[in-house]
């Protein structure tokens, strides 16, 4: 359910009773059940009555699992400290070891507040980093995405003054592998991926930039192509994403966050999904954050969490 101090917790909420989300799967609600109660109660949200780790429940009803202690008081909506960030923190990680023992299918995740895990001491960034962590993996990849636009990204949540001395032509043959595979997978056809360019109108042969397509890019393309996949680019990033390209392309990978998760949010923040590509278990999650300014007033939209919910389902099979 992410920060219970956000938005999460009546996402959560809301889909839990939502009879498309109940019918293909059983969704268990992770985190203080205390605050899931005040804010059902708060919200008129039907709470889960079934408990996970109980011998009478059932399997099949949506159920909740108490994880994370914190009280009552504690927690003010829209606001988040350390004790939300361990909150959210340790839901997670329960998540990660009951998913990785097959007790559940997939991780589908509400939004976290970086900073309250930061004051938790929590020695990971987001979700992504402790997936990876916990799972043992190297070759992942963050990519959102929707039924308009997909992104995958080439490096993930650093400083953009650290973006350069990241990439490398293995982050970029990465990316382009997991994004196209995942695209290819879905489609059913070989995907249509497009690259682009780090610098304004990528580089322009090295007038605009230190060489970046020619040395970097432009190489991790070759690979990719002689893996088979069906690439254009180093494109232009500012025209990429006109509706002209989008027709012709699956999946963009992108240098760094903003590049790709700015198109996408803009053109499908309702109904965008944050899938980590790589990992041996499923996670999908919201693409928006913790949304402080709006929480616990029944004002957020759940459209997000619900097409999250259903991707997730999708990728178990
Ligand atoms: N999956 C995740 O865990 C995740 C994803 C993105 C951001 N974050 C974190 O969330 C925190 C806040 O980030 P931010 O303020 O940049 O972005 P945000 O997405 O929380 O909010 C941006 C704007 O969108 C609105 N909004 C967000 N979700 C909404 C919803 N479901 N319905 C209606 N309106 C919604 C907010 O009210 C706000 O005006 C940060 O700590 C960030 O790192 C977490
Ligand atoms: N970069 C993501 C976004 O902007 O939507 C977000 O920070 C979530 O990251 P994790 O899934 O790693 O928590």
């Amino acid at each position: 359910m992410g920060d219970c101090a956000g938005v999460g917790p009546e996402l959560a909420l809301t889909c839990a009773a939502i009879p498309e989300v109940t019918e293909r799967c059983t969704p268990v609600l992770i985190g203080p059940r205390r605050i899931l109660q005040r804010i059902s109660e708060q919200l008129d949200l039907a709470l889960p009555s079934s408990d996970f780790r109980s011998s009478q429940w059932d399997g099949v009803s949506a159920a909740c699992w108490d994880v994370g202690e914190i009280e009552c008081d504690e927690v003010t909506a829209g606001k988040f400290n350390h004790r939300t960030g361990l909150a959210s923190f340790v839901a997670v990680d329960a998540a990660i070891t009951e998913t990785l023992a097959s007790r559940l299918d997939a991780i589908v995740t509400g939004p976290i507040q970086k900073e309250a895990w930061h004051a938790a001491n929590v020695p990971f960034i987001g979700h992504t980093e402790l997936l990876a962590e916990r799972t043992g993996t190297s070759d992942y990849s963050m990519m959102l995405t929707s039924d308009v636009i997909s992104c995958v990204l080439c490096t993930i949540h650093i400083p953009l003054a650290d973006v350069v001395g990241s990439l490398t032509r293995e982050s970029i043959v990465r990316a382009i592998r997991l994004g196209g595979a995942a695209l290819s997978r879905r489609l059913k056809r070989p995907a249509r991926v497009a690259v682009l360019g780090l610098n304004p109108h990528a580089g322009e042969n090295g007038l605009l930039s230190h060489g970046e397509e020619e040395s970097l890019i432009g190489p991790a393309i070759e690979q990719a192509r002689g893996e088979g996949f069906d690439i254009v680019g180093p494109l232009p990033p500012d025209t990429a994403f006109t509706p002209a390209m989008r027709d012709q392309v699956d999946v963009y990978v992108c240098m760094y966050h903003d590049q790709g998760l700015i198109p996408l949010k803009t053109l499908s923040f309702d109904d965008g999904v944050n899938v980590t590509l790589g990992l041996p278990i499923v996670r999908t999650s919201v693409d928006h954050g913790t949304a402080m300014n709006i929480a616990w007033q029944g004002k957020a939209r759940s459209t997000s969490m619900q097409r999250a919910i259903e991707m997730a389902i999708d990728l178990v099979g």
